[in-house]
């Protein structure tokens, strides 16, 4: 069984949704885009989601002490942290017990990798909601499939292929659980059945 997460609430009924879904995990983002959300609504839809399913920040560039604020407040209970930042910024969060994901974005994703030692999970993605497929293909040979989340242009479609090449611990998707721009119920509970089916 492949973890899920899906990415990219906006309200309170998107958490309705992956509740009904069974998710792993939501993701909610605080950085520049369509899908951004502001603490207020953040609290709403963790108060909304089921008490499993921890909700996933996505941040770029805000303030260390910001992602903090928002774990400390029980509004988030994972940073992923999608975009380069110092090995101080990463220890910091460590030290407030922040459990983390650090992200890969497309091109030289060893090189990447390698600057988020001690991060609790490591995603790779072809960028940053946008819906292209990472070529799983050319994913580094030595990618700790045990603690790896796999995003980038994951659909209904392709999501079984790209579980059986890259075997992740978990999947992470936006665009492809959505219908002209909105959470579709029908395609989350398909992309939840494709990885929780047992034995791939
Ligand atoms: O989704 C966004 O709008 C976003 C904005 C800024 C930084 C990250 C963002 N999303 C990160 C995610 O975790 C997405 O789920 C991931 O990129 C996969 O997206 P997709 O290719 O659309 O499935």
């Amino acid at each position: 069984m492949t973890k899920i997460k899906i990415c990219g609430l906006m309200t309170v009924a998107d958490a309705n949704l992956v509740n009904q879904a069974g998710v792993d995990y939501a993701g909610a983002v605080f950085a520049e885009g369509r899908h951004r959300v502001d603490e207020v609504t953040a609290r709403l839809i963790r108060q909304e989601l089921s008490d499993n399913i921890p909700l996933v920040g996505v941040f770029t560039d805000s303030p260390v002490e910001e992602i903090i604020a928002l774990y400390q407040k029980d509004i988030i209970q994972i940073a992923q942290l999608h975009g380069p930042r110092q090995p101080e910024e990463i220890q910091q969060l460590k030290r407030a017990a922040v459990p983390l994901i650090g992200v890969a974005l497309g091109q030289k994703l060893d090189e990447q990798l390698g600057a988020y030692a001690g991060v609790d999970y490591l995603m790779v993605d072809s960028g940053k909601g946008s819906g292209r497929t990472l070529d799983w293909q050319t994913l580094p040979k030595n990618k700790m499939t045990e603690k790896l989340f796999l995003a980038g242009g994951l659909t209904v479609f392709n999501l079984k292929e790209a579980i059986a090449e890259v075997q992740p611990f978990a999947v992470d998707i936006s665009s492809g659980s959505e219908s002209s721009g909105q959470k579709d119920l029908e395609k989350i509970e398909k992309l939840v059945a494709i990885a929780h089916q047992k034995g791939e």
